[in-house]
């Protein structure tokens, strides 16, 4: 209906947020040729309790699915990491159209979706809170995501949406098990030192962004892009799409591949 204004550029997302000493921001260009295989980068270990499932809701920017990280009972480690992470939630990025809306990119290749695996380090520290603003102290797993056929584990994730169509809105998402939102192969990624995409932008992030993307329908990304950034009391409502923060420099660091 025209009381809602359609994919408004947000305004947290116009140009790249400079950080004080920002030298390791997200997202970046993934050039692929210039990524430098490392033998000594392990499989990664993933290992989801779909009880520890909490909730989904709308924070403004995204939607999450929030997962109990009071237990190491939902964890992550191997692959560049040396400590174990705990899932904390995953959230994705989305354009308005199929053209665009990941945050990385693979030689300047858009995706028009992006899929973040959230976690942080339980060795190190106790709380989210704590490991955020330290070096290293969060592991965030990117799956790029392609249209083409429904991904079935994702319909139940889907069909919460239209009940958290609005911020702060939130439902109680149980039973889900984000294991099955990874690519088949899960060996071959690239890891690299970076920063969350949002607001804080702090610079505590060890990337691991998957080589092999997974396939969701249009219909499925359609639904993403009915959320609406605006909560409920706001008079103009605005669709939640283009939420990806552009790349970033890269400042000389290297990107490492886990394949040849
Ligand atoms: N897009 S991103 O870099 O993966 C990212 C992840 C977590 C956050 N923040 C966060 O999780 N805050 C506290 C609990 O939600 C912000 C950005
Ligand atoms: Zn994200």
């Amino acid at each position: 209906s025209s009381k809602y204004v359609l994919s408004q550029m947000h305004p947290m997302w116009q140009g790249p947020l400079a950080v004080p000493g920002g030298d390791r921001q997200s997202p970046i260009d993934i050039v692929v040729r210039k990524s430098v295989f490392d033998s000594q980068l392990k499989p990664l270990v993933t290992d989801y309790d779909p009880d520890t499932c909490q909730q989904i809701w709308n924070n403004g920017y995204s939607f999450l699915v929030e997962y109990d990280d009071t237990t190491d009972k939902s964890t992550l480690k191997g692959g560049p990491l040396r400590d174990k992470f705990r899932l904390c939630q995953f959230h994705f990025h989305w354009g308005e159209s199929n053209a665009w809306g990941s945050e990385h990119t693979l030689d300047r290749r858009l995706f028009p979706a992006e899929l973040h695996l959230v976690h942080w380090n339980s060795d190190k520290y106790s709380l989210f809170e704590e490991a955020v603003m330290e070096d290293n102290g969060l592991a965030v797993i990117g799956v790029f995501l392609k249209v083409g056929k429904r991904h079935e584990g994702l319909q139940k994730l889907v069909d919460a949406l239209p009940a958290i169509r609005h911020k702060d809105s939130v439902v109680e998402f149980n039973r889900f098990n984000p294991a099955c939102l990874l690519p088949a192969n899960t060996d071959d990624y690239w890891t690299y030192h970076g920063s969350l995409t949002t607001p804080p932008l702090t610079e505590s992030v060890s990337w691991i962004v998957m080589k092999q993307h997974i396939e969701v329908s249009h219909d499925q990304l359609a639904v993403f892009r009915s959320l609406l950034f605006t909560s409920a009391e706001e008079e103009v409502q605005k669709s939640m799409v283009n939420n990806f923060r552009v790349q970033q420099p890269l400042r000389g660091r290297t990107v490492r591949s886990s394949f040849t």
